[in-house]
């Protein structure tokens, strides 16, 4: 395998953004160092002044194979992933079929192995399959869910009681479950008294802040009383970022470790409920477009920590799927490809620091699904996986849908200003620059926590 070094460029270590060059040998990062001239690569790439940190880790993705091949499949999910400095994917389990037993989890796995050109985990489903749940997780899934407790796309979603039985059983095998938190009977009567309501933006309405607190208030009992951990999927409001705060305070001040995560998604820290307007129908996802006072909210609590990642919930529809009136268009945008330019744009804008920006990015989500442990993902130190990015923060540009990768075809984020990769390296080989350099599955499957150890 070539070995590289990247010379001339700034890398963020000991706290510091500093100057340093990286030796990458087998696929590792081999040395971080002020001055590496005395190595002789079979690749030099000089940065050029610009930035080499962590590639992303998006443990929230929906890349619809098998199933919906027409939205996504595996090789143009990845490709998207790759271009926009992601190395490292969850996928979750509504496809068609969704991945819910031993038989739909090995056919997924399968296309993924085929196809991905980057490393990726596989989440285990959550409906009435429970006695399934301790073979998926032998199988290698990352962690269980998004296990919805409303609908969303997939129809995937389980009554309360399922609820508490599956987290008591995800309890038993000490996984992971993500949980999707909005509340189905208060969607199901705003749904009602907005019938005559047709705008886009009565989808805000309808899935309420009240349905999202609500829906997270009821989890965290059940998490109080299984002793489940617990990683909350996409919060966007200021109810559940309060109960989700108000948990992790309490169990720090009691030395406990967090049962309880969660993550937020780029569409509710940088769109809004301004955004209907423009967007109409394209805008629609699950929770939704949220107002500015939430959006403050949220992107604070990614910098006061009670945030502990971001994710792109990559949720690809066509077009054509999505030019229907609001209660019919499928709810879910794209994202995976521009999660990290609009982070780092974020961070140019001084709107979150460049440590804190990894740390959500790359370092939590491997903690959080143990790709750390396990698969050395997530950390920028010698023996780590060299999954790296070298950006330039000079060379801000405006997303444009045609020059993205995903079979969407659209962004919800056109227009808008990114910063994006100029090159990716996964496992120390350059799979983006300009174009995917990739060979259609090089990923490699990371097994989760739950899959035999191999013996040495
Ligand atoms: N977020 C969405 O609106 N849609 C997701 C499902 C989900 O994450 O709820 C999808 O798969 O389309
Ligand atoms: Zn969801
Ligand atoms: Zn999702």
């Amino acid at each position: 395998m070539t070995d590289i070094l990247i010379k001339n460029t700034k890398v963020f270590y000991n706290n510091f953004l500093q100057p340093g060059e990286i030796l990458i040998n087998n696929g590792k990062i081999e040395r971080i160092a002020k001055d590496l001239s005395g190595s002789d690569p079979d690749l030099l790439i000089d940065a050029k002044g610009a930035l080499t940190i962590p590639a992303g880790i998006d443990a929230h993705v929906h890349f619809r194979e098998p199933g919906m091949t027409q939205k996504e499949d595996w090789h143009t999910g990845s490709c998207s992933a790759a271009a926009g400095g992601i190395t490292t994917v969850v996928e979750h389990p509504n496809t068609i079929p969704p991945t819910v037993d031993k038989s739909s989890f090995k056919e997924k796995l399968k296309l993924a192995k085929r196809k991905s050109v980057i490393d990726f985990g596989i989440n285990g489903g959550v409906t009435q399959n429970l006695e399934s749940l301790s073979l998926l997780w032998e199988l290698g899934v990352t962690s269980f869910g998004e296990i919805f407790m409303a609908e969303s796309t997939g129809g995937l979603n389980i009554c309360e009681e399922d609820f508490a039985e599956a987290m008591g059983i995800i309890k038993e095998l000490d996984a992971v479950a993500c949980i999707h938190a909005e509340d189905e009977n208060l969607r199901l009567e705003n749904e009602k008294l907005l019938k005559k309501d047709l705008s886009p933006s009565s989808h805000s309405r309808i899935r309420s802040n009240l349905c999202e607190g609500y829906a997270v208030e009821k989890a965290l009992e059940v998490i109080a009383e299984k002793g489940t951990r617990s990683h909350f999927c996409h919060i966007s409001t200021l109810e559940a970022i309060g109960q989700i705060r108000k948990e992790r305070y309490v169990a720090a001040s009691e030395n406990r470790a967090h049962t309880v995560t969660c993550e937020v998604a780029p569409h509710h820290l940088f769109l809004s409920t301004r955004d209907w307007d423009r967007l109409g129908t394209f805008g629609k996802m699950n929770p939704p477009l949220r107002d500015r006072r939430n959006v403050k909210a949220v992107m604070n609590a990614v910098n006061d920590g009670t945030v502990s990642s971001i994710a792109s919930d990559h949720a690809p529809h066509t077009e054509f799927d999505k030019d229907l009136d609001i209660r019919s268009a499928p709810s879910g945008v794209p994202g995976v490809e521009t999660l990290m330019p609009l982070m780092l744009m974020a961070v140019k804008k001084n709107i979150l620091p460049i440590g804190r920006m990894i740390e959500v990015t790359s370092r939590n989500p491997a903690h959080i699904f143990g790709l750390d442990t396990r698969h050395s993902k997530g950390v920028f130190a010698e023996g780590y996986d060299a999954d790296l990015i070298i950006v330039d923060t000079r060379n801000a540009t405006t997303i444009k849908a045609d020059r993205l990768h995903s079979k969407a075809g659209w962004s919800p984020f056109e227009g808008m200003d990114a910063i994006f990769p100029e090159i990716t390296i996964a496992r120390g080989e350059v799979i983006w620059e300009e174009e995917v350099l990739a060979e259609k599955g090089r990923g490699k499957f990371l097994e989760g926590q739950g899959y035999p150890e191999e013996e040495d």
